[in-house]
């Protein structure tokens, strides 16, 4: 009889695909490793597995929104949040947590955080180290490790568990597993340092030691050459080519095939069958696209009108998802580019590999089965995100000149992981720019589909009030330019914010007007939409806000000042008070990028706005001209604190993660030491304590 292979459950709670690519990988190693792998993802909770059943788990989630888990992991949170539960409810659970998120966000890992602290509230124990990966330095500094460390911890693990081949059920035997990770205190703040980690197990308890080493990314500093410049040696470390190459991992087995040996008359599809299955996609046309900038502005900011269905639903504060394709001319290059230009337009079916070893590969969710290649690669892959270590470790396999091959198994080997960071991951390289520059690399195409990502829809904040018009939803956004240089062969635009300034440019207006416009059909998008479960307005109409949002940060805010608008001016309002409203805004020059000034003007005169603070960074000559947003509240600091202490008023703030944010937190936490005499702690808690009422909220982006 063949040996019963040991078996854990793997979960994945997953946003915009990278947890659920991560946990594709453990699969992928699992069976290398003799373990028979379950994986799922965290929506199939009672569908497809249910964790009272289950003695050892795997977990890997992502945090999104303002630290919420992804929306297909809710209700898993929310079942696990029942105050009903027992202390000793999973008690038979053992369990390894990966958490994903991006140090940029206040609420670091929050959903992995909260959800390691819940199982272990639960009784359930820890066999493996919980790991924080960040997306802000690259996931895989953290990732890897963990993956590395993960299959000795759970051979361990499930080998004294696992009656059949030792016949006890309890670990009994120290484990030891030398992790290194990167480090995150408390707060969720990144430290630069990377941490040794020895963990020791104990009885399920584990004890940390940790001893500083050097971070291995500040080696090397970023090259605008190509890659195969003196720094090659840097990472090499003076090691040959067969010592590096123990170092690249495994590949991942094929297990897609093209086959274009099918009837033609079959229609190829955009999106494929499945991909709703949790969303659910909208038509909507653009109907208006003004420009809020001037000729002279830095930066392009549009704002479009989009024509809804009656079904679409949405309040102020929530995002829309636009579905966005390629660009023509890229992916034009990069079918060149794989020599696969004469078959791009041969309907074909994409279908599982016969022979493949690859353990329960099923025919990744974003594509169709019946396609032709540019529809492939203009609709459903992403072609401009830079190359996962996965796919640079297939490159390495096609490339040809022993020079070029090694270079490319540098940068996806374990010691390549600074070169990694500066040469793909900051300058943001695509697979074109990376084939471009490495000649003699020839990939199967059917490999690139298995790994390169899914084409994301990109999350824009309405900018409008369904009261107002409940025909249309407005977005506002940059486009932005990204310069050829640093490794990037070519210009380029955004995917999406690109894509939709071409197919509106021939009907761009400048002026800004508040008249309903012209109603052309300029274009039909695809969308869904996104709710922000909290960064919505108090349905108690007399609590004052305090908006601040720089930028197309202010988005969401005109759509908040409209809906109050409608509001004020309805029957159902009509004897209650309305709290007062202070919006601070910041651009670089009040001629050049005051977004929506005519409309936040007119708010203001209409009394819905009560007070308008802009910050003018480029106008700003004396050291007490406001330059940013955080200048505005320092310096009304006392009316914005009256509004806080003693009307118990909301603070939203939209726009940078990486700055302003943190700027802002910074300025209410230093102007609650000044003006009310707190220490810095206790500022520190005043926050936290606002954070936790939902009365601080964030919609930022990186
Ligand atoms: C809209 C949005 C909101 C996010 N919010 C947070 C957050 O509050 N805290 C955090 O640590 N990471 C946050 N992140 C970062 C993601 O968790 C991180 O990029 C992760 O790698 C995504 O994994 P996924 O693709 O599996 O969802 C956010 C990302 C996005 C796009």
């Amino acid at each position: 009889m063949p040996l019963k292979r040991k078996r854990f459950l793997l979960l994945y709670g997953s946003q915009t695909g990278q947890a659920d690519a991560i946990t594709e990988e453990i699969l992928d190693n699992s069976a290398a490793h003799g373990l028979e792998c379950e994986r799922h993802c965290l929506s199939q909770a009672e569908k497809k597995f249910t964790l009272e059943k289950e003695t050892c788990v795997v977990i890997v989630t992502s945090t999104t929104g303002d630290g919420e888990p992804p929306e297909t992991a809710l209700k898993f949170f929310r079942r696990l949040k029942k105050k009903t539960h027992s202390s000793d409810y999973l008690s038979h659970l053992n369990y390894a947590l990966l958490g994903l998120g991006d140090s940029n966000y206040t609420n670091f890992c929050n959903a992995g955080k909260t959800l390691d602290k819940r199982l272990e509230e639960l009784g359930a124990k820890r066999f493996y180290l919980s790991g924080w990966a960040d997306d802000a330095v690259g996931l895989e500094q953290v990732v890897e490790p963990w993956i590395e460390g993960l299959f000795p911890a759970l051979l361990k693990f499930l080998s004294f568990n696992c009656p059949d081949l030792s016949g006890t059920s309890q670990i009994t035997e120290i484990c030891e597993i030398e992790v290194e990770r990167s480090h995150f205190d408390k707060d969720g703040e990144s430290s630069d340092k990377k941490i040794e980690t020895k963990i020791t197990e104990s009885n399920g308890h584990f004890k940390e030691k940790e001893s500083q080493a050097k971070n291995t990314t500040d080696s090397t500093e970023p090259n605008s050459d190509k890659f195969e410049s003196e720094s090659s040696s840097t990472i090499s470390n003076g090691k040959g080519l067969n010592e590096t190459e123990d170092l690249v991992k495994h590949i991942e087995a094929a297990y897609l095939s093209i086959n274009f040996d099918i009837d033609q008359d079959m229609k190829p599809s955009l999106l494929p069958s499945n991909s709703s299955a949790v969303t659910t996609i909208s038509e909507a046309t653009v109907i208006r696209t003004d420009i809020l900038t001037s000729k002279e502005a830095l930066k392009k900011t549009l704002r479009l009108r989009l024509k809804i269905g009656e079904e679409f639903e949405y309040q102020p504060g929530d995002s829309v998802s636009v579905y966005c394709q390629n660009e023509e001319k890229e992916v034009e290059m990069l079918l060149k580019r794989l020599n696969v230009l004469d078959k791009a337009d041969i309907i074909c079916q994409i279908e599982l590999m016969k022979d493949t070893k690859k353990a329960k590969a099923p025919i990744p969710l974003h594509i169709p089965t019946i396609t032709t290649l540019r529809t492939l690669f203009t609709y459903n892959i992403d072609i401009r995100e830079p190359p996962k270590k996965a796919v640079i470790r297939q490159l390495v396999e096609g490339t040809t000149n022993p020079q070029e091959k090694r270079r490319l198994q540098e940068l996806c080997s374990k010691q390549g992981m600074g070169d990694y960071t500066s040469f793909i991951r900051n300058p943001e390289i695509s697979i074109l720019d990376l084939l471009l520059a490495f000649p003699s690399c020839n990939p199967d195409v059917d490999r690139l589909i298995e790994s390169l990502p899914k084409l994301q829809p990109r999350p824009y904040s309405a900018c409008s009030s369904p009261l107002k018009t409940p025909q249309h939803l407005d977005i506002a956004f940059n486009v932005i330019n990204i310069p050829e240089g640093d490794g990037r062969s070519f210009a380029r635009q955004g995917v999406c914010t690109g894509m939709l300034d071409r197919v509106t440019n021939q009907n761009q207006i400048r002026e800004e007007t508040t008249e309903d416009g012209t109603n052309t059909e300029i274009f039909q998008l695809q969308i869904s939409a996104r709710p922000n479960q909290y960064f919505r307005l108090p349905s108690d109409v007399s609590i004052p806000l305090i908006l601040i949002g720089p930028g197309t940060g202010v988005a969401p805010f005109v759509g908040f000042l409209q809906h109050r608008e409608m509001q004020k001016n309805s029957a159902e309002f009509a004897d209650q008070a309305f709290g007062e409203i202070f919006l601070f805004f910041g651009c670089r020059n009040r001629s050049q990028d005051f977004l929506f000034k005519e409309e936040l003007m007119r708010l203001q005169k209409v009394d819905i706005l009560s007070k308008l603070y802009v910050s003018f960074s480029r106008e700003a000559i004396s050291q007490e001209d406001p330059k940013y947003v955080q200048d505005n509240i320092k310096s009304n600091a006392e009316q914005v604190l009256q509004l806080i202490y003693n009307q118990k008023a909301v603070i939203y703030v939209c726009g940078d993660a990486k700055n302003m944010a943190k700027d802002v937190n910074q300025t209410f936490m230093k102007i609650l030491q000044e003006k009310k005499e707190m220490t810095e702690s206790e500022a520190k808690s005043f926050i936290t304590k606002m954070r936790l009422e939902r009365r601080y909220l964030e919609d930022v982006w990186t």
